[in-house]
């Protein structure tokens, strides 16, 4: 069903990713630091992330607690844009040392200032914004309602399906999902003949393009995702069955350019937990209740999740799902990604 909040969210979204300007609940224009693009377009404040202000030494104790959260900074001078950017990026922290001074001023509307922030991590831009910057033209309304309209996962429908032999197993089905006002198509896999009397083996999978893809060794996405399947292939050989949900979510919800951000600052030392926080952004994103979604309409309700990460299982039963069991999933570490899962054990909970 077609919903005019979910389509202003939608056009708020694209707007940002194209460098164009948006208003949030008829607040302040905001026009984003990372794409936005005016010849002299300057503006007397900047909506920015609590983490880029403790860095500008201006978040007090509480907000630096949530690095995603807004701050609202003055300088001296107006922002242009190349300020803009080196005050948004923290990669440009060693080439752009930062000029001051800087100085916090309050929030009017913090969830609308929330909702700005949101809005960035969904179009996968750097959360930082010119505040009522001088420009003329059009600028596309949004509101957190038109967010909360855009997430609801009613929205999802199942578009299409078909048999799709894979290396694992021979007898599988691709399922593709897509919502009006969301471009990301999530697909499932279903290993083996459904059963509504067994609960399946099932694995959530967040895109990642560089594991997934390319082999990368930093993380250990490519050999779970290898190995999961694999492993719902032995269980249709028992008579069972599987599911693979691959999100279209990834670096757990960032984004791959700001995955590739946070993996520029790991290269400066950072793990992955510092690297997404000093970006603004959090460490975990990614919509859990798309994934209760798509079981839903495959006319799933118990499982059997693969799974290191508590928060996970949590995370699914908060929105109904029955996981009736974590099934560990841990493949062996090389010596790229020892570090990475070492900060999964020790700083996000991972049972590794
Ligand atoms: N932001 C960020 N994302 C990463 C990094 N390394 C991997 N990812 C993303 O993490 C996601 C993979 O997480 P998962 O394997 O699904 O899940 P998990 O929560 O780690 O737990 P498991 O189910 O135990 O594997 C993918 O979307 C990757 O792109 C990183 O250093 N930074
Ligand atoms: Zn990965």
């Amino acid at each position: 069903m077609p919903s005019p909040g979910a389509r202003r969210a939608a056009l708020a979204l694209d707007a940002l990713r194209h460098g164009w300007p948006v208003r949030v609940e008829g607040g302040a224009v905001l026009l984003p630091a990372e794409t936005g693009f005016a010849a002299g377009v300057t503006a007397p404040r900047m909506l920015i992330s609590a983490a880029r202000a403790v860095t500008l030494k201006l978040a007090n104790q509480r907000e630096a607690a949530v690095p995603e959260a807004p701050v609202l900074i003055r300088a001296a001078e107006p922002f242009d844009l190349e300020t803009a950017r080196a005050v948004a990026d923290p990669a440009l922290d060693l080439v752009h040392p930062m000029k001051g001074p800087f100085a916090a001023e309050p929030i009017g509307n913090i969830e609308t200032a929330r909702a700005a922030m949101e809005l960035a991590r969904l179009a996968g831009i750097l959360p930082a914004f010119l505040v009522e910057p001088a420009l003329e033209g059009e600028v596309q309304d949004v509101s957190s309602a038109d967010l909360v309209e855009w997430k609801d996962t009613r929205r999802l429908q199942i578009a299409s399906r078909a048999r799709l032999p894979v290396e694992a197993c021979e007898d599988a089905e691709i399922v593709a999902f897509r919502a009006l006002d969301d471009l990301r198509e999530h697909v499932a896999l279903v290993i083996g003949k459904q059963n509504g009397d067994r609960a399946p083996l099932v694995r959530l999978h967040s895109e990642c393009l560089t594991g997934d893809i390319l082999g990368s060794l930093k993380c250990d996405c490519g050999p779970q995702l290898h190995a999961a399947l694999h492993a719902m292939a032995d269980e249709a050989k028992a008579g069972g069955w599987g599911v693979l949900l691959y999100l279209r979510q990834e670096g757990r919800g960032i984004g791959l350019v700001n995955k590739l951000r946070a993996y520029r600052l790991q290269d400066f030392g950072f793990d992955t937990v510092d690297a997404n926080n000093r970006l603004g952004l959090p460490t975990e994103a990614r919509d859990f209740p798309v994934a209760a979604r798509m079981l839903e309409l495959l006319g799933v309700h118990a499982i059997r999740l693969m799974t290191n990460n508590p928060a996970k299982v949590a995370a699914l039963r908060e929105v109904g799902v029955d996981v009736i069991e974590r099934v560990p999933h841990q493949l062996p570490p090389n010596p790229h990604n020892a570090r990475y899962l070492e900060t999964k054990r020790d700083r996000t909970g991972h049972l590794l």
